[in-house]
């Protein structure tokens, strides 16, 4: 039988996930989605046919009765399902990664998957090299490891940080390093914008010690992360320039099908990569 799945959130990513299961390109079960705004979960509704169609939750609670709960909402939504989804032994994917720079959240979260049978799933995301990075970090040699994220201005609006420094990003007329400070940090001040830092972080040296730069440029199309890793391993360096997704440019295309090949890989009996 295949694995049910319960989706937090009905935005950019969960529909990408549920065309994936409704095109046939994911064997799963969508069993439930909940959002805030139940127009966004009918969209989801209405890729299927009635009798595969996902049931609108009332509640995230309702999520809880699926195989897999899977969090594409926000950080506040981590904090809110994550716990109980473990601590019940289902399966957990989160995509807002940059909840678990808290560190208390992350304690829980962490302690709640290795209590119970359920298993927490942090997807790559936007970026490339976390194999790598994860490989090197077990050597226990990794010395440094950096991102600098470049988006076109549009792609920050709305940061905390932005607002409460005032920064005016229209104003912005040539590449310009907005943030510049641990991952820890990012993760509260763009929590919309940076979770692949935290996803690297915690792959790799934990995120009070991975730096990360912010670039607001007028010029870029494109979500770039460049990583780059030094250690007795030698040097990492990956660079992606992503498409922003149509329906929300904050978010990158390839975050969605990163967290689609992950679902895969828990079905697949050929596993290629780290
Ligand atoms: N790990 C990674 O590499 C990446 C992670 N992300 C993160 O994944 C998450 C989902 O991204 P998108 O699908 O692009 O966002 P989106 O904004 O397109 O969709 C989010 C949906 O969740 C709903 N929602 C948000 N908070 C909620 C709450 N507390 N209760 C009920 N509904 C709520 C919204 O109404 C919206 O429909 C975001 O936190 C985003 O920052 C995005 C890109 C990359
Ligand atoms: O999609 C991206 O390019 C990265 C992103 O928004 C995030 O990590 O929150």
């Amino acid at each position: 039988m295949s694995r049910s799945i319960g989706i937090f959130g009905g935005g950019t990513i969960a529909t990408e996930i549920a065309r994936a299961i409704s095109d046939g390109t994911l064997s799963a079960e969508l069993a439930a989605v909940y959002d805030r705004h139940p127009e966004n979960v009918n969209r989801i509704q209405a890729l299927f046919d009635q009798e595969s169609a996902p049931d609108e939750a009332d509640d995230p609670s309702a999520l809880l009765e699926a195989d897999l709960v899977l969090e594409a909402a926000g950080q506040t939504a981590v904090e809110q399902i994550a716990v109980d989804a473990l601590s019940g032994g289902r399966d957990c994917m989160i995509l807002s990664v940059g909840a678990l720079a808290d560190a208390a959240l992350r304690k829980g979260v962490f302690e709640a998957a290795r209590a119970s049978e359920g298993r927490l799933y942090a997807p790559s995301g936007a970026i490339a090299g976390l194999d790598a990075v994860k490989t090197a970090a077990l050597t226990g040699d990794l010395e440094s490891v950096a991102l600098t994220t470049t988006k076109p201005p549009a792609g920050l609006e709305g940061a905390p940080y932005v607002v409460d420094n005032e920064i005016d990003l229209a104003d912005i007329d040539e590449p310009t390093v907005i943030f510049d400070g641990p991952a820890t940090e990012a993760a509260a001040a763009f929590p919309s914008n940076i979770n692949v830092a935290v996803a690297l972080s915690l792959a790799g040296i934990g995120p009070d010690e991975t730096a990360v730069r912010i670039v607001a440029d007028p010029e870029e199309e494109n979500n770039v992360h460049e990583i780059t890793a030094e250690g007795g391993m030698g040097r990492i360096e990956t660079t992606v320039r992503n498409v922003p997704s149509p329906t929300n440019p904050k978010t990158s295309y390839l975050a969605a099908i990163s967290a689609i090949e992950t679902l895969r890989g828990l079905e697949t009996s050929i596993d290629i990569g780290t």
